[in-house]
């Protein structure tokens, strides 16, 4: 097997469940992590920029494991490896810093022995690591992805984001690892909560490939997570009531949260009443949190060419507060 020498991907952040698309409807946002990775003799991870922070540097890290993953699956023994990584994507947020991690691991690991996996197999491998195929999915493929998993194996089906859907995300300071905000979730819901989210998550799908941006605040409502997960994030209650109200097409938590999101249409004049709204609610509620007026990102992973002169990418962040 040929080995690259030094791959670079840069790889999408992604909002999951987009309110009622419980673990099976994600969207790629142009939040992004940049990975170099290429072979060594001594296995040296280097991060990069403010969300770095806290992240292992050793081979507990999780692009080394999902890299290993791939080597191991492809018949190679461990691989020892130097890795750079910077990252815009704040972590354990609800903005899929984790899928984003898994999925240019897995990905610079292939393109670093000549890719013999597809980007079908790529899911399947990402979707076993982090169980939810809306994320991982989200950030292989880009746009919106609905996606569903048996345990066994992973199917997705792209849609193309409508050309004038905006994302205004407010993203508390605080961590909330998915985790925790899926331990409090019920292990079994009524018939009657199972039925409206199957319903509002079908529309849901529906309206985003009809560009019907009009039925997003209805199809976005959700009773099998968020209920659970308002006492996790002061302010989501009275956001999701009311964000419709100030200028949202709709509005949800992204993923296990605390981030919440709206969807916006980008030619609306109410787009500063809306952010006023988002950062009133989380000051009222006592939570520090910034806002960020996001797209979704068209394109999922990629692999970036590198720089002649400099042959890295990574060190245009290198002027970024070390994690
Ligand atoms: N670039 C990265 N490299 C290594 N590990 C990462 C990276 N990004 C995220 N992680 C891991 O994923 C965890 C966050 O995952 P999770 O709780 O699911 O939150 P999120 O909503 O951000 O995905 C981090 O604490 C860290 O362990
Ligand atoms: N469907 C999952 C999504 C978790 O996404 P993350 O971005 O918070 O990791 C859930 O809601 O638990």
């Amino acid at each position: 097997m040929i080995m690259s020498s030094k791959i670079c991907v840069k790889v999408p952040a992604s909002t999951a469940n987009l309110g009622p698309g419980f673990d099976c409807l994600g969207m790629a946002l142009n939040l992004y992590a940049w990975l170099e990775m290429e072979l060594a003799d001594r296995t040296e991870i280097k991060l990069y920029g403010e969300h770095m922070a806290g992240v292992p540097t050793d081979k507990s890290n999780l692009v080394y494991t999902v890299a290993q993953q791939v080597f191991t699956k492809a018949g190679l023994s461990e691989q020892e490896l130097k890795i750079s990584m910077y990252s815009e994507i704040p972590l354990t947020r609800g903005l899929g810093s984790s899928a984003s991690a898994i999925v240019g691991g897995l990905a610079a690991a292939n393109a670093l022995i000549e890719q013999p996996f597809s980007q079908d197999e790529l899911f399947q491998i990402a979707t076993a690591i982090e169980k939810h195929p809306d994320n991982v999915g989200a950030s292989l493929f880009g746009g919106i992805v609905a996606a569903m998993w048996d345990g066994k194996r992973a199917y997705h089906v792209r849609i193309e984001p409508h050309e004038h859907l905006e994302v205004l995300v407010v993203i508390p300071e605080y961590e909330l690892s998915t985790k925790h905000a899926r331990s409090v979730l019920p292990e079994e819901v009524p018939m009657g909560d199972a039925i409206y989210n199957l319903s509002h998550s079908s529309v849901l799908v529906a309206a985003l490939s009809a560009g019907r941006l009009d039925l997003l605040a209805e199809a976005m409502q959700d009773r099998l997570h968020q209920p659970y997960r308002a006492a996790l994030v002061p302010g989501m209650s009275h956001i999701l009531e009311l964000a419709p109200k100030h200028g949202a097409l709709g509005v949800a938590l992204s993923g296990a949260g605390p981030t919440m999101l709206a969807f916006v249409d980008a030619r609306s004049e109410e787009k500063g009443k809306l952010e006023t709204f988002f950062k009133e609610t989380l000051q009222e509620a006592g939570i520090e949190a910034t806002t960020m007026w996001l797209a979704p990102a068209p394109k999922g992973v990629e692999l970036l060419t590198l720089d002649s002169e400099t042959g890295t990418f990574i060190d245009r962040f290198k002027g970024e507060t070390r994690a």
